[in-house]
């Protein structure tokens, strides 16, 4: 369906797009999850043709896209900024595509009040634009893109302004309507659980280049860096010499994977893989923040040495603030990335 080679896009001397190559197959849908910056909207912008390549290619269907204007590229947009028609009333602005495709009124207004059923506004047809908070704009906006059923769905921070608990709904609706419709998707979003509860697939980009791809439990389960780690929000990372079963660590000695190789590396601790017990036994930490996540309770522990390690305790064995505690490390649960210089 699409598919990007070598795409790049410059602004200045800052290179927004760094030879990204990227393929969409039929049916699929991919995120693309990245930081602030990372060039996530100039990625989909491209593939609009809002924005002009300085290098490499986009092809739809095979046919490259530099030519093709926006309109005739097929693919149905919604970008963070909405750009509705504020002077209409919202079953106007749901049809709008349907209209320029010569859909018949009474077509459009049954379709119209379908999507607005489907993100959450049912009934809102006629209310004006103007009036409606930022959240529900953006649902106007979802249900706009989607009218026209386009090949190519792109998604920019699709649900960004929603309330959590609307967002986990509609994401779980969106997928279940993707598939249904058989829509090829391409989203953009910074945020790790849209993307991992939408994508087929998860593509994550730093500085204008993709870092890692893979589905979601793949991307979850091996980040293939720390900047990848970090941004899943996994904080215990410590350098490493791996030097058998053990690795020697700012935290003492790690226990790795078997047939860890030896060298140099940066080690992710999942939280679920500190184990906190007496201060008789492992590395001696004092406990620091304790957050209620509602199943655990998240607590920090601070070594006298190296980084702050985040445990994940249940609630009855969250060990109370102040206290000195011993910690070991559970080999199932420690990753072995790349070392720091080439992550
Ligand atoms: N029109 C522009 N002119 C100059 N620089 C730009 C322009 N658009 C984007 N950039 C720069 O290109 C880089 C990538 O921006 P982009 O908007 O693609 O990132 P992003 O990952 O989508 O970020 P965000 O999550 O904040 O939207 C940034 O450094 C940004 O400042």
């Amino acid at each position: 369906m699409l598919a990007l080679e070598a795409a790049t896009v410059r602004f200045g001397g800052r290179t927004a797009l760094d030879a990204v190559d990227l393929e969409v197959a039929d049916h699929e849908t991919v995120c693309v999850l990245g930081p602030s910056g990372s060039g996530k909207s100039t990625l989909l912008r491209a593939v609009a043709g809002l924005q002009p390549l300085d290098g490499g290619r986009i092809l739809l269907d095979g046919a490259d896209q530099a030519a093709v204007p926006v309109h005739r590229r097929g693919v149905g947009l919604m970008f963070q900024d909405h750009q509705l028609f504020p002077h209409q009333d919202v079953a106007t602005n749901v049809a709008f595509g349907l209209r320029m495709h010569g859909v018949p009124r009474g077509e459009r207004e049954s379709r119209a009040g379908e999507l607005l059923d489907l993100v959450g506004l049912p009934g809102a047809g006629r209310r004006a634009v103007s009036a409606l908070s930022g959240g529900e704009q953006q649902r106007v906006a979802l249900a706009r893109a989607l009218a026209p059923r386009p090949g190519l769905l792109m998604l920019d921070e699709p649900l960004g302004q929603l309330d959590r608990s609307l967002r986990e709904r509609l994401v779980v609706e969106l997928r279940e309507l993707f598939g249904r419709l058989g829509t090829t998707v391409l989203a953009v979003t910074h945020d790790q659980g849209e993307a991992f509860a939408l994508a087929d697939r998860v593509v994550v980009m730093r500085d204008g280049r993709i870092t890692q791809t893979g589905t979601p439990l793949e991307v979850w389960q091996r980040p293939a860096s720390a900047f990848v780690a970090r941004f899943l929000g996994f904080d215990n990372v410590v350098e490493a010499t791996v030097t058998g079963a053990a690795a020697d660590t700012a935290w003492g000695e790690v226990p790795v994977p078997d047939g860890t190789p030896r060298g140099r590396y940066e080690l992710l601790v999942r939280p679920t893989g500190v184990r906190i017990g007496g201060p008789e036994a492992g590395l001696r930490c004092t406990v620091g923040a304790r957050t209620f996540r509602g199943h655990h309770v998240s607590v920090l522990l601070h070594p006298g040495r190296g980084p702050v390690i985040e445990a994940e305790c249940a609630l009855r064995d969250t060990p109370g603030e102040g206290a000195s505690v011993g910690v070991t490390f559970d080999a199932a649960d420690v990753v072995v990335l790349p070392p720091a210089k080439t992550a």
